[in-house]
């Protein structure tokens, strides 16, 4: 795994703000990496310090081995060259058509036109809008907006692709057509895709790893998987529920307090979890009876994880024995009444 994008203990200030402070990270060539962070956390200074919009307070950026922050203006245009970028609001020219807005970086690198022509038909033809190469942005929906984005951030052949909430404006179905085009600029044409967004379902859907950014901090990184099987911190946990529901919360507890009067347990299940011969296993030994009343399992990145909410059913004393038990070969949590 080399690296292509490298933070190195990275601090950013503007005035008294701290945008970011003291980053390590190491996006790999070739993978889909996440960042996400709540409004003010410090994803967009990240970004522009990645292709150099903004110098460094302290530390060092590497793109693709190269530092930076030891580059004059002229170089960074060079490595600049060699990244794409895709917006929110999608940042289109309105007064020119889908064919000029894919084409105007390549008129700009001096390619002549023939082989723009024939570029942009490419270009249009692997994001599925051959048909509108005419239509202004204007007659376009959201989606085909975003389409019309990414063909013209790939136009020069970018190594690095920067997704700025590039779905935060689209609705959740054109999100998941946009979501499996950025994949496929992944998988098939090679593209490292840093994924910057507010939404933890966006990281699940295309991320291979992930930076949890707190504050201008990272306060955690690693794979998909992991962040979402075990999240450490407080900030991690709340991304990991807005999209996986294995622990029941809120009203969804209230309604489970409102109709089950036994002891509320909730156990983790990893990987391929032996929670159920588990469970009857320990049932038999004690004279506890149990009612699955809340829970969820969640695949990804082809393995599973998630948490079952259990009623159990008996005398305090053989209760506590059950859980005991549990607890040896499973993870398991009591709800307080
Ligand atoms: N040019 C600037 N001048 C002064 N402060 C700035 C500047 N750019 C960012 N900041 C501050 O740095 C912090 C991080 O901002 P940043 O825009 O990177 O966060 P973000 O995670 O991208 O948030 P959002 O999703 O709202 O854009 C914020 O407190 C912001 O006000």
């Amino acid at each position: 795994m080399s690296a292509l994008i490298e933070f190195q203990g990275v601090t950013k200030r503007f005035g008294d703000v701290t945008a970011l402070a003291d980053v390590d990270l190491t996006i790999a060539a070739g993978e889909v990496f996440g960042i996400i962070g709540y409004s003010g956390a410090g994803k967009s200074t990240l970004v522009r310090l990645i292709n150099a919009l903004e110098p460094v307070t302290s530390g060092r950026v590497l793109v693709d081995g190269v530092d930076l922050t030891a580059l004059g203006e002229r170089e960074l245009r060079s490595v600049r060259a060699g990244i794409g970028m895709i917006f929110q609001q999608f940042n289109l020219f309105r007064s020119r058509t889908v064919f000029g807005n894919v084409a105007y970086p390549l008129k700009v690198a001096g390619w002549d036109k023939a082989r723009r022509r024939e570029r942009v038909a490419e270009l249009l033809k692997f994001v599925g809008i051959t048909d509108k190469a005419w239509h202004y942005p204007d007659q376009l929906s959201g989606g085909q907006k975003q389409r019309v984005g990414i063909a013209r951030a790939l136009a020069t052949n970018p190594k690095i692709l920067l997704a700025d909430e590039s779905t935060s404006a689209l609705d959740p179905e054109t999100t998941g057509e946009v979501l499996r085009l950025l994949k496929r600029v992944n998988t098939e044409l090679g593209v490292t895709i840093v994924v910057i967004t507010h939404e933890m379902e966006v990281v699940r859907e295309i991320a291979d790893r992930v930076a949890v950014l707190d504050s201008g901090r990272v306060i955690e990184q690693g794979s998909v998987f992991d962040v979402f099987s075990a999240p450490k911190t407080g900030t991690a946990k709340r991304f990991v529920g807005s999209v996986v529901r294995d622990t029941p919360g809120g009203a969804d507890l209230e309604r489970i307090r409102s109709r089950h009067g036994g002891r509320l347990v909730s156990a983790r299940i990893h990987d391929a979890g032996r929670l159920g011969a588990v469970l009857s296993d320990a049932v038999g030994k004690h004279n506890v009876r149990f009612e699955i009343v809340y829970g969820g399992i969640t695949a990804l990145s082809g393995r599973s994880f998630g948490g079952l909410t259990l009623e159990l059913l008996g005398a305090d004393d053989d209760v506590d024995a059950l859980i005991d038990d549990l607890r040896t070969t499973t993870e398991i949590e009591e709800i307080p009444a």
